[in-house]
């Protein structure tokens, strides 16, 4: 084993080692290295000079993941780039305080990747006192109760964002309100700390999602409550970030800062997230649509006919769509967007501001559309924070086809089991 090391932001050191996660009590991981840089006080930037194939990540960016043809390429460019160094100015410069939110954000989902994919999982329960279902009531009741691994992620999230010293706020789908931070936090970060995580005994992928808005000064005067919740309510058209990481194979973070969506995957051997796939692509039309079929008899019309046109090959497209379903948006939307091809959830179940807001950003950036089968969804003002929708997200063609058979949001929840 090489030993830990340190990465550094502007010649400073930063934290990435990957502790594992102890199980009593509740962990938190907030990235307290001795040597974590003050808020405020980055040195002037330095060019980021990479050594080129000098490592296991410039190996395998070099040789096999970038500069292939296609959305995963990199267009030749052999220079492996970490997601810090990426935000930091090596590919979009967004500021040191939104690098130090992503800073933080990446180490606590380095965490989560960790913690989903322990040993202990399946006695988390009972040895943190965490039953399905206990706490907070925003995640519903039944199969939407939250586990404790959505508990565990949710604070460990939570740790890392008061840590940064940038967030004002954060509202999260396992909460019922929003969490006021700090009044000088510059961003407001909205998320599903672990999306799927029903599947997750079965060892099936899950992913975080996460938006992050700016923090809206006007609203400054107002009480707490009202501030927390009126920031975290705007539309997606403000969203200045968004991303998933994927939990899955490979853990992937992919990100939008409003200038393309590019995904990096984990090197387990250096702790970095290099960047695998930038400017990703949405191909304008796959051959895959990705929906829970056991709801047909509860979808409308066209929606059944839609479906029924594209599986034998007469819809515009003259090939017969195959189905692909996980039933882990995280991971559904993932290869949607690698493949092409819809996602959708019909009927009102996923949450606009948690989920539909920052994958639609993601999906526009890559070149495709998100909507809820008849409206834009970055348009849509959300007027409570845990509004549900109908969500449709994938390739520009597919998307166009699927809305122009109208009728395609489901109505009828019958309020399944599984
Ligand atoms: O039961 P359905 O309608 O197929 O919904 C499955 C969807 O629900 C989710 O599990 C999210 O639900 P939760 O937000 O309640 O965890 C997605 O990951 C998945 O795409």
């Amino acid at each position: 084993m090489n030993p830990p090391k340190l990465h550094t932001y502007n010649n400073m050191p930063l934290p990435t080692t990957i502790i594992p996660p102890s199980l009593c009590p509740a962990p938190i991981f907030p990235p307290n290295h001795p040597h974590f840089p003050p808020r405020n006080q980055f040195p002037p930037r330095p060019i980021f000079h990479r050594p080129r194939m000098a490592t296991l990540s410039g190996f395998i960016a070099g040789s096999q993941l970038v500069g292939s043809s296609g959305s995963g390429g990199g267009g030749g460019d052999n220079e492996a780039r970490t997601l810090i160094e990426y935000v930091g100015g090596g590919g979009v410069d967004v500021g040191d305080d939104l690098v130090l939110l992503i800073h933080h954000l990446q180490y606590a989902c380095k965490k989560i990747a960790a913690l989903v994919a322990s040993p202990f999982n399946s006695t988390l329960g009972k040895h943190t006192g965490f039953a399905a279902g206990a706490g907070s009531s925003a995640g519903g009741s039944g199969r939407d109760a939250p586990k404790p691994l959505d508990i565990v992620s949710n604070e460990i999230i939570l740790s890392s964002l008061r840590s940064s010293g940038k967030v004002a706020v954060m509202a999260s789908e396992e909460d019922d309100t929003p969490t006021w931070i700090r009044d000088d936090g510059p961003f407001v970060v909205v998320t599903d700390p672990l999306d799927g995580s029903r599947n997750i005994d079965a060892s099936i992928p899950t992913g975080t999602i996460f938006g992050i808005y700016r923090r809206l000064e006007e609203l400054d005067h107002l009480r707490t409550e009202e501030k927390a919740l009126l920031n975290s309510l705007q539309t997606g058209t403000r969203l200045v970030a968004s991303g998933y990481v994927l939990y899955s194979s490979a853990t992937i973070f992919c990100a939008s800062f409003g200038s393309g969506t590019h995904a990096f995957t984990l090197d387990h051997s250096t702790g970095d997230f290099i960047l695998t796939h930038p400017s990703l692509k949405i191909p304008s039309r796959g051959q895959i649509y990705s929906v829970n079929d056991a709801r047909y008899f509860d979808w409308p019309d066209g929606l059944r006919l839609y479906i029924d046109t594209v599986r034998q090959g007469k819809g515009r497209y003259p090939k017969k769509y195959s189905a692909r379903y996980i039933c882990s948006l995280v991971a559904d939307f993932h290869r949607t967007l690698l493949y092409g091809g819809v996602t959708m959830n019909p009927r009102d179940h996923l949450r606009l501001v948690y989920e539909a807001n920052p994958l639609s950003f993601l999906v526009e950036q890559a070149g495709g559309k998100g909507s809820d089968g008849k409206n834009r969804i970055l348009s849509i003002q959300p007027v409570k924070l845990h509004q549900r929708l109908p969500l449709f997200l994938g390739s520009c063609e597919d998307m166009e086809e699927l809305e122009s058979y109208g009728d395609v949001q489901q109505k009828v929840n019958a309020g399944y089991e599984v």
